[in-house]
């Protein structure tokens, strides 16, 4: 892909610039840079864990203004992003200066921050006519439409379509589900929307309808595997391992097995070829299995999934005690 020259470019607005603000601006501009770098020097095609795109935009990102309400995050983003040398603006308190300068607007606040941000006077005009693009957790992008359009979607409307990337966005290991919008977004915009998240990850596009559950498996899923991680490092450590050394072989282990699923092993053919009969991976297996950790890592997906539901529902005290 060559280079769009930046006085060309698309600017790249972020409403909310937080982790994921900051992740996903930040694996996007990694990869600007890669794209710049490889202007210059012929290199071969990374073998990155992006999906193939669609066709790509024929404008990138080349622009970006991060906005947020606290005056800490303009140095945040500086020290986060400033060495990337991209034109990178900070607004605090500015929501609708970011907007109206945006060809692609990222809304990346707390679930139930949207209606102050999308309810901003002038905040309507300045995002008309452009793609907003939503990361919220438990809100629709029917919520997010029938709330800028209560009396029915104008003409000039922004286009929102609603993704749920997660944090490994700042190392291009985002796993982003990408809505799927009826009536389907312009091939322009379906495009731009497929390169931001590919550029920082993988993809797939799925039903309004999963993105509760796609929140919990791929939004919530690093902080679950990040469990995981550190119980066998712990484990390790228990049995005499330096804890620097298990934390690094635990995430490569994970990696690997992650690769080999990712290249078509079946989870269940892998745990059979790793147990060697009599050997000590059937033992531990049957103990995770003693420990119910299958039932319990998956009510855990599933218990997320519905604290999900509920965050752009207003619903109070989600993570209550059910029962
Ligand atoms: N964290 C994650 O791994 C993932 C999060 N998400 C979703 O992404 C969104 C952001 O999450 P996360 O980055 O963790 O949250 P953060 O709280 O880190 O970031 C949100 C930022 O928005 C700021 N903000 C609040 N109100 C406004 C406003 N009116 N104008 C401008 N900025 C404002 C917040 O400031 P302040 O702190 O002062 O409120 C904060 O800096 C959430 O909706 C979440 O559901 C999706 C996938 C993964
Ligand atoms: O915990 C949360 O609500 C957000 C959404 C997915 C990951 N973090």
């Amino acid at each position: 892909m060559s280079l769009t020259p930046e006085s060309q470019g698309l600017t790249l607005t972020v409403l909310g610039c937080g982790t994921m603000g900051i992740s996903i601006l930040g694996g996007v501009m990694a990869t600007l840079a890669d794209t710049r770098l490889r202007s210059h020097i012929p290199s071969p095609s990374p073998s990155g864990t992006s999906t193939p795109a669609t066709e790509p935009p024929e404008r990138l990102p080349s622009k970006f203004i991060a906005c947020d309400s606290r005056r800490e995050a303009e140095k945040t983003v500086k020290a986060g992003l400033g060495h990337y040398n991209f034109p990178l603006t900070t607004l605090t308190n500015e929501n609708i200066r970011g907007a109206s300068q945006a060809d692609v607007i990222l809304l990346a606040c707390k679930p139930q921050g949207f209606k102050d941000i999308l309810g901003e006077k002038g905040m309507k005009e300045a995002i008309a006519g452009k793609l907003l693009i939503s990361i919220l957790a438990g809100v629709t992008g029917k919520q997010i439409e029938d709330f800028l359009y209560p009396d029915g979607v104008p003409e000039n409307a922004c286009r929102v379509v609603r993704v749920m990337p997660n944090t490994a966005s700042a190392v291009r290991e985002s796993m982003s589900v990408i809505a799927a919008s009826n009536p389907p977004l312009s091939p322009a915009q379906h495009s731009l929307v497929t390169w931001i998240f590919n550029s920082i990850g993988r993809t797939v596009s799925l039903p309004p309808t999963n993105m509760d559950a796609c929140t919990a498996l791929c939004g919530s899923g690093p902080a679950f595997f990040a469990l995981m991680l550190e119980a066998v490092a712990d484990g390790a450590v228990a049995m005499g391992l330096p804890r620097q050394e298990a934390q690094t072989m635990a995430a490569q282990t994970m990696r690997g097995t992650a690769g080999l699923v990712l290249n078509g092993e079946h989870p269940a053919m892998l745990r059979d070829k790793v147990s060697t009969p009599g050997g000590c991976t059937i033992g531990g297996l049957l103990v995770l299995e003693e420990g119910t950790v299958r039932g319990t890592v998956a009510r855990a997906v599933r218990e997320a999934t519905v604290v999900a539901s509920q965050l752009g529902q207003g619903v109070q005290g989600v993570n209550g005690t059910r029962r």
